[in-house]
């Protein structure tokens, strides 16, 4: 490594990934992202080659394509409303070519290992067995990909003479064909898999631990997420004009046959599916309560009732893992979260960035984008952080308001408010211009005087 070359590794090229080296390769920053797959697009390239894709063949996405969309380039207007998993791997293929920036991929090559060298460097070890130097890391790997299965799990398990599995293993109706099948779960994965059961399986139970609010994909002929979502609308206000549509359009959950709610609306990441309801109301799924043991055959519920079952699907969530890095140094398979200033910069450690690490209210991928440039501009020493009690104080400040907003479950660990925290990004990068350089070691300017004159304006 010169004494002048600034070189920057982002791990993964899904959404988020490719977001962030677009961003990067466009300020004149020499980037290279590691890429396990063959192709850019992640989670949503169904039968990806990097072996931990969570797509099925139904996939459809559950955020508005005008929502999910990057700011600089529209999805095509021919594309459905909420977009097919290979629409959507289209358009992260077609952003790639068309920005030019595929050529900074190393596809076919994993990321085994981060360590943080004593001179603030990083050495990134490949699948290739090459260790290389890099003055700052982009985690984009994702946090869809490490199944959570219940723990503990169910007792009697290892007596059960059916198939389990996660929906992370699920990937087409084949699986459920002519089979007696429990889902268990209440978020995005339990319902696709449920109704894509009511279609093929011989018998559909539907489990959940708690009730959801179950929004469907359009309310008033639109979207649901275009009617309230909007940056500038305060979420005091968004959340309950939000509420009452929903509420006209579905009425009470417990008319389905569902649980009744524990919660407000928007106090849990949303549960999307107009299909759902569809197929409650057509007695094509048969809601159950938690699973209480198996025995047998059997799968015994918590009100006793009990079903002989082929297989039981857990949707029960995924992990946070950051496979690369030394338990003791980056760790968060405890409480499944990890402390991040504004969700992107590790407070101590300069130079260790994370792009899409949030699960929003709304669509990951213009967030990606919006963490990019605030990175970027943290880079070229145009942006700086608040000196290390502010930000410490920012993340307390965040996790108590996750805490008293949300269900406490480890599914919402690392949640946002879409519109609220696209706002927040923009505000943090016009604060972070104006805030002086140097409060903290983690603001430790990493480009190089001469990579940043490199860097066009
Ligand atoms: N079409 C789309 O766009 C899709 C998007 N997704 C997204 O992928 C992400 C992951 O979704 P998903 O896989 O559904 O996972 P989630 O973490 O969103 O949901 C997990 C569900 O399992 C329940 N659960 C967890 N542990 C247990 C347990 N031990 N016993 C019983 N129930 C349990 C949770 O209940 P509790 O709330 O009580 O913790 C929750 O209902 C989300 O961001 C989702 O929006 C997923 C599928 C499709």
């Amino acid at each position: 490594m010169s004494a002048n070359s600034f070189r920057v590794c982002v791990v993964g090229a899904g959404s988020s990934g490719i977001a962030a080296v677009k961003v990067l390769a466009e300020r004149g920053i020499d980037v290279d992202c590691c890429e396990l797959s063959d192709r850019v697009g992640g989670n949503w390239v169904w039968g990806n080659r990097n072996g931990v894709s969570a797509a099925y063949r139904s996939l459809h996405i559950n955020t508005s394509r005008q929502r999910m969309e990057f700011s600089d380039f529209p999805m095509p207007a021919n594309l459905p409303d909420f977009a097919r998993h290979d629409q959507i791997a289209d358009y992260f293929a077609a952003y790639t070519e068309h920005f030019g920036f595929g050529d900074r991929i190393r596809f076919g090559t994993g990321v085994t290992h981060v360590e943080p060298q004593p001179d603030g460097s990083f050495a990134v070890t490949l699948s290739t067995g090459d260790t290389e130097r890099y003055d700052a890391v982009l985690v984009a790997n994702g946090h869809h990909w490490d199944p959570r299965l219940p723990e503990p799990m169910f007792p009697g398990v290892e007596g059960f003479r059916g198939e389990v599995m996660h929906s992370h293993s699920y990937t087409e109706e084949s699986q459920l064909a002519g089979r007696r099948v429990v889902v268990v779960g209440m978020g995005n994965s339990a319902m696709d898999i449920a109704v894509d059961a009511s279609y093929h399986a011989a018998e559909t139970y539907l489990s959940a631990r708690r009730g959801v609010h179950v929004i469907p994909k359009y309310v008033w002929g639109k979207p649901y997420d275009q009617i309230a979502g909007k940056e500038w609308l305060p979420s005091a206000l968004r959340w309950p004009v939000a509420r009452r549509l929903m509420a006209a359009a579905t009425g009470p959950m417990t008319r389905y046959g569902l649980p009744a709610p524990d919660h407000k609306f928007a106090q849990a990441h949303p549960t999307m599916s107009s299909r759902i309801l569809d197929r409650l109301a057509h007695g094509a799924i048969t809601p159950v309560p938690n699973i209480e043991r198996f025995d047998g055959d059997d799968v015994v519920f918590a009100d006793g009732r009990r079903v002989a079952a082929d297989l039981v699907v857990f949707c029960t969530g995924y992990k946070i893992s950051f496979p690369f890095f030394d338990r003791d140094f980056l760790d968060p398979s405890g409480d499944n979260e990890i402390r991040l200033y504004r969700r992107v910069f590790h407070p101590a450690v300069p130079g260790l960035y994370f792009v899409g690490l949030v699960q929003p209210l709304g669509a990951i991928m213009p967030i990606a984008e919006r963490q990019a440039l605030l990175i970027a501009d943290h880079l070229q020493g145009r942006y700086h952080l608040p000196g290390a009690a502010a930000m410490e104080r920012e993340i307390d400040t965040h996790r108590r308001r996750i805490s008293r907003r949300y269900v406490a479950s480890k599914r919402h660990t690392i949640q946002v408010d879409y519109d609220d925290y696209m706002r927040d990004l923009r505000l943090e990068r016009r604060r972070g211009a104006r805030r002086p350089a140097g409060r903290t070691p983690a603001d430790r300017p990493v480009a190089s005087a001469a990579a940043r004159e490199e860097i066009p304006a």
